[in-house]
């Protein structure tokens, strides 16, 4: 019988970094049993950052197109380190999900509001600990090295007191604790705490990078919802787990599992009841100003509101939330003038004020070009109803039309108690249509927020692989590439990546897990060869034809001597008496 003689590489995560390393191996003397180059763990830091590149000279500040950040990163030891980024807008938009080109000159405020990118670790498990009771008088006290700790897993909360994901412009890594290391005398390690990302109520977040069909990791839409982003690692089990009645000195523990690990893009959907649109400088955010306590930024040019305010408006003790949104233009619907990102925002609302502008020279054009943008963008929503406030009327300029505006929307199915001539200014009309747009919020059917995605919104932990499902794996082969066998199944790659291979005891037991199930048979029976290189999950191992324990012994020391590693144990310790 045939012995996978194994070892110990790991972190393979991707097959160019397997070819690398299968390159690596076809040179090495076939004497040698265990694989020694890839024994390196790949920063996490390196895995699946966004494509970022390093600052470095100065010149780059004076580049307008540059947008600086600041971010912790790990780096090669592990520390962390604060360093500078700089993200040019090319990069920006190739790495972005919709990658519309409108969105290359959005001032950052715009970018940052409804859209964050954030780096999530949950925590690794805590080492198992390997250690002997030694007390006087109580010869062969047996083993007694405890479990190590969960690692704590990330959660997003929607919490209703935020309306913005601008804070997730300060902060852009969130890491739970880790479980720590189990302890002699059967001490087991404590488990990380859960970490919980406060999000507003309405926020989708993704993987980044998930494909389209892929279903985002969570939708919040009710304050007070928990979901999971990412699960703690297992802590490693000590060797007093491992005690059984044939070996009851067992000098093995596992390490702890690794916590999930993610980029997540988070995307808001405001939740606002009445969505207040019109053409730039039309006086969406007077209007808002007056009918409620927002403080939005009025200017007598185009495109002052570039980030929607959200107000509440509080009447007849009832609260109704409007949202200015930014000024939508021609073309809005095709990204034209940061139409996506505003459009976007006019989904969530129930009811649309539409404010005209009565100084226009042509009002009615202005307001079919803002139905059709909405159509274009999406049908349902020149479904949603409209109240229409036809505003500057303390302007002498504004009478011109006025009638002429009326009798054309009275015309176009609304209603006489949908129009109304304001000046958001003076406030004159303006409690008429707060009035209406409640009146028109209380007749539709009450709805609870729903979702608009079909996330997988975990509210617990996964359920863990059990060890019973070893035997559930494929093997498959690509030996164009230096000769290479992928082993795939959950369980046996958490069984590989949870292997402490400091220990020889455990290397044994891996091997003994092989043979059972069934691995190796499968692998000999598809014909593999002495020195070929066997992926499991992460772990690197290379096969040897050698089925001796020895052999097994003498590799697994090899690789000891070679790495360095402590010496925690031998076949033959703790000492038999
Ligand atoms: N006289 C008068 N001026 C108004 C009225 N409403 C708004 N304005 C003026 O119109 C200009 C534009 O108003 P905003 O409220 O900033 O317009 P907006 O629709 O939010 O514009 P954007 O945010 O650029 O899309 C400002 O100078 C306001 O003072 C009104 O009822 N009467
Ligand atoms: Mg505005």
């Amino acid at each position: 019988m045939e012995r996978l003689a194994g070892n110990f590489a790991n972190s393979v995560r991707n097959t160019h970094i397997l070819r690398r390393s299968a390159r690596h191996h076809s040179g090495r003397p076939k004497s040698l049993v265990l694989s020694q180059s890839a024994h390196r763990r790949l920063s996490p830091a390196r895995i699946a950052a966004p494509e970022r590149e390093e600052v470095d000279t100065e010149e780059r500040l004076e580049d307008e197109e540059v947008e600086w950040d600041t971010q912790w990163v790990n780096d090669e030891t592990g520390a962390s380190q604060e360093v500078e980024w700089f993200v040019e807008d090319d990069d920006k938009e190739s790495a972005d999900e919709d990658g519309a080109a409108s969105r290359k000159r959005l001032p950052a405020e715009v970018r940052c509001f409804d859209n964050a990118q954030i780096y999530i670790k949950a925590g690794d498990g805590g080492k198992g600990c390997v250690a002997f009771r030694r007390e006087k008088h109580v010869p062969r006290g047996g083993p007694s090295g405890g479990n190590g700790g969960n690692g704590g897993a990330v959660w997003a909360v929607a919490d209703e007191a935020l309306n913005s994901l601008t804070s997730f412009r300060k902060q852009l890594h969130y890491r739970a604790p880790l479980g720590t290391a189990g302890g002699g005398s059967n001490r087991h390690g404590s488990n990380g705490a859960d970490l919980d990302i406060h999000v507003p109520p309405g926020t989708i977040i993704r993987r980044r990078d998930s494909p389209e069909h892929e279903k985002p990791l969570a939708e919040v839409v009710t304050a007070g919802t928990r979901v999971l982003l990412a699960a703690g690692g297992r802590g490693g089990r000590g060797n007093a787990s491992f005690k059984t009645g044939r070996n009851n000195a067992p000098t093995l523990a596992e390490v702890g599992e690794e916590g999930t690990e993610l980029w997540a893009s988070l995307e808001l959907k405001l939740v606002a009841d009445v969505g207040i649109i019109g053409i730039p400088s039309a006086g969406k955010s007077t209007l808002l100003s007056v009918l409620s306590n927002a403080k939005p930024k009025i200017a007598d040019y185009p495109f002052t509101t570039l980030v929607p305010n959200l107000g509440v408006c509080e009447l007849d003790y009832r609260t109704t939330v409007f949202a200015d949104i930014p000024g939508l233009l021609e073309g809005a619907h095709a990204g034209i003038g940061l139409g996506h990102e505003f459009l976007r925002h006019t989904q969530r609302c129930k009811v649309l004020v539409h404010v005209i502008d009565g100084t226009s020279p042509d009002p009615i054009g202005d307001y079919n070009a803002i139905r059709t943008e909405l159509e274009l963008f999406n049908p349902a929503l020149i479904e949603k109803p409209e109240v229409i406030a036809y505003n500057k009327i303390d302007l002498p300029d504004s009478g011109d039309y006025i009638d002429e505006v009326r009798k054309f929307l009275l015309g176009n199915g609304l209603a006489e108690e949908d129009v109304h001539a304001i000046s958001a200014v003076t406030g004159q009309g303006v409690l008429g249509v707060v009035r209406r747009a409640r009146q028109v919020l209380d007749q539709l059917p009450q709805e609870a927020p729903r979702q608009t995605t079909d996330a997988l919104n975990m509210m617990e932990l996964p359920r863990r692989v059990s060890a019973a499902e070893i035997d559930d794996f494929t093997i498959t082969a690509d030996l164009a590439n230096g000769r290479v066998w992928l082993v795939e199944g959950e369980a046996i790659a958490r069984f590989a990546a949870m292997t402490n291979w400091d220990y020889y005891e455990a290397t044994l037991r891996f091997q003994k897990v092989l043979d059972s199930a069934g691995i190796n048979k499968q692998l000999r029976a598809k014909g593999i060869r002495q020195g070929d290189t066997v992926v499991i999950g992460e772990t690197e191992l290379q096969w040897s034809d050698d089925q001796s324990e020895g052999a097994l012994y003498a590799a697994w020391r090899e690789e000891k001597k070679r790495k360095g590693t402590a010496w925690h144990g031998s076949r033959s310790w703790p000492h038999a008496v």
